[in-house]
């Protein structure tokens, strides 16, 4: 029997990742300030492009930069639902489980808001496709989403815990079937059945 394993990037406390935790708050607390805060948001635009400016002086020509994402074995630290680099990740992190499946948990906050006090639905979809695709590595035989079947049981909270989940049920020559589900509370919010074809693109060289 496999023991469970981290699937995803290990956040750091220091370096880019910082930065990102850092950028991560600034998009809630600019949710939360809204047009009714009383922050000079004029000086604030300022800042945050001149931040920007620099981060963009000193960044590695793009197609370096994409090489680089992909240079690594097993785990990819800029993608948008597990990406420790990527601010716009919650970032969820994924166990691998001795029963094949995969794990996480992580709580939504207002920027992925969908309908009042719950997830958007198209987020939901974000962290499955990717959770499914996950699962599939972990399996052992991975590929690109061909089809994504979701059903949502019920709105999906934010502010408190959910379990997201996924797991490989079977393979048919290049086809992979694979499903899963976030639960809040022990109740399942949106359950996803997906096809994915074993195909991978080129890594950038
Ligand atoms: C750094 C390491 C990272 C590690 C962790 C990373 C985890 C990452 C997780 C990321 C997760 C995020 C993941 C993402 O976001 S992946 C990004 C989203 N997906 C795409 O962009 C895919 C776009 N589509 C394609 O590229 C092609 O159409 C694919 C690859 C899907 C198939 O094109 P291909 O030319 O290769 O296939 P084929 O034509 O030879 O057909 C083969 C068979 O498949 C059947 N078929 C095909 N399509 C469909 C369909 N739609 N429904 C039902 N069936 C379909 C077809 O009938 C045939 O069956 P049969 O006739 O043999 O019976």
């Amino acid at each position: 029997m496999t023991a469970p394993q981290e699937l995803t990037a290990d956040p750091h406390q220091d370096g880019v990742d910082a930065a990102v935790t850092a950028a991560r708050r600034v998009i809630e607390s600019l949710l939360r300030a809204g047009s009714g805060s009383t922050a000079e948001m004029g000086r604030i635009a300022d800042q945050l492009n001149s931040v920007a400016d620099n981060l963009d002086e000193h960044a590695p020509a793009m197609n370096q930069r994409m090489v680089d994402m992909w240079a690594g074995e097993g785990t990819t630290r800029h993608d948008p639902v597990t990406g420790p680099e990527n601010a716009i990740a919650p970032p969820l992190q994924l166990i691998g489980q001795s029963d094949g499946s995969v794990r996480g948990v992580l709580t939504l906050g207002l920027p992925y808001q969908g309908p009042p006090g719950h997830v958007h639905g198209g987020i939901s979809a974000l962290i499955l496709d990717h959770t499914l695709g996950v699962a599939n590595h972990w399996a052992g035989v991975s590929g690109m989403t061909a089809e994504l079947t979701l059903r949502y049981h019920r709105p999906t909270p934010l502010f408190e815990p959910l379990t997201i989940t996924g797991v490989q049920t079977g393979v048919d020559g290049r086809k992979i079937r694979t499903s899963g589900a976030v639960t809040a509370g022990g109740e399942v919010c949106v359950s996803a059945e997906g096809l994915f074809i074993a195909k991978h693109l080129p890594r950038p060289r």
